[in-house]
């Protein structure tokens, strides 16, 4: 059965960017989203990026998961050089390589919970792990829960079948779109507290856009954008720290 548990280049980062702009439109009117971005992303750790309004955080995250291509630069995932790659194996390298967690949930209403787990698995025609997949049910609390519509769930527990499904196919990184976004406080921090659990207990890596300091603080490291370019990084941050240098970036731009 094919196992996603040993990437393909144990040694590589998860994500390495060199050099990537990205710049949409041309002539007069080309806007430049990223201008330049060299950031090495190592594997099981949990990364925040933060930013002002059109600062390219969203952009970032697009070539980050191969999403959307770099105008140049390259971007290696686990170790892997998307540039240049097809369509047909971009999509196959999102499905079976990279999770995602968006704020609007996406999952598919017609499925119950543990269809919508698997739906990576069946689409990219793996086998289900089914221990693996009982295990992540009970990490994000979904026992008992299996057999529901996702419309029949709250917000929070609509989050948490999301998150297993990101997880089920073992990804090289979790991408996240303001994933606490849509969700009330104290559910909000449920989420992130599942995600810091991934990256402590499974050696998951996680990349997530917020513009809230208090789920940045659940990163090891903070990466700031501004104009399309790395404004700053910061370790071990807490939420205080983190509103201070969003306050700094904010009278620059
Ligand atoms: N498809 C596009 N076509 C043209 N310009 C775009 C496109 N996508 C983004 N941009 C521009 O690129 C810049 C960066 O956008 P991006 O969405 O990455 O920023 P962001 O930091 O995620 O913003 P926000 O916090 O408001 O979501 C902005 O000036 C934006 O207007």
């Amino acid at each position: 059965m094919p196992r996603r548990d040993r990437p393909a280049r144990p040694d590589a980062a998860a994500v390495q960017m060199t050099s990537v702009r990205k710049v949409y439109g041309k002539g007069t009117g080309a806007v430049t989203a990223l201008d330049g971005v060299t950031i090495t992303i190592p594997r099981g750790t949990f990364t925040a990026v933060m930013g002002p309004s059109g600062s390219g955080k969203s952009t970032f995250l697009h070539c980050a998961a191969g999403l959307d291509t770099p105008t140049s630069g390259t971007v290696l995932l686990g170790g892997t050089d998307l540039s240049g790659m097809s369509e047909v194996r971009l999509t196959e390298l999102r499905r079976g390589r990279v999770g995602f967690v968006f704020q609007a949930f996406n999952l598919v209403p017609s499925l119950d919970v543990r269809r919508n787990i698997e739906l990576p698995l069946r689409l990219s025609g793996t086998r289900t792990d089914q221990a693996w997949l009982e295990e992540i049910i009970a990490r994000v609390g979904l026992t008992g829960r299996t057999r529901h519509r996702p419309a029949q769930l709250s917000g929070g527990q609509q989050q948490r079948v999301a998150l297993a499904r990101a997880l089920v196919t073992r990804p090289e990184v979790i991408f996240g779109d303001e994933p606490t976004g849509a969700l009330d406080t104290a559910t909000g921090r449920d989420v992130l507290t599942l995600l810091r659990e991934a990256v402590d207990a499974l050696g998951q890596t996680v990349v997530v856009v917020t513009h809230d300091p208090v789920a940045a603080g659940y990163a090891d490291r903070v990466l700031f954008l501004a104009d399309g370019r790395i404004a700053g990084t910061l370790d071990a941050p807490s939420a205080d720290l983190v509103a201070g240098r969003m306050a700094g970036l904010g009278r620059r731009v």
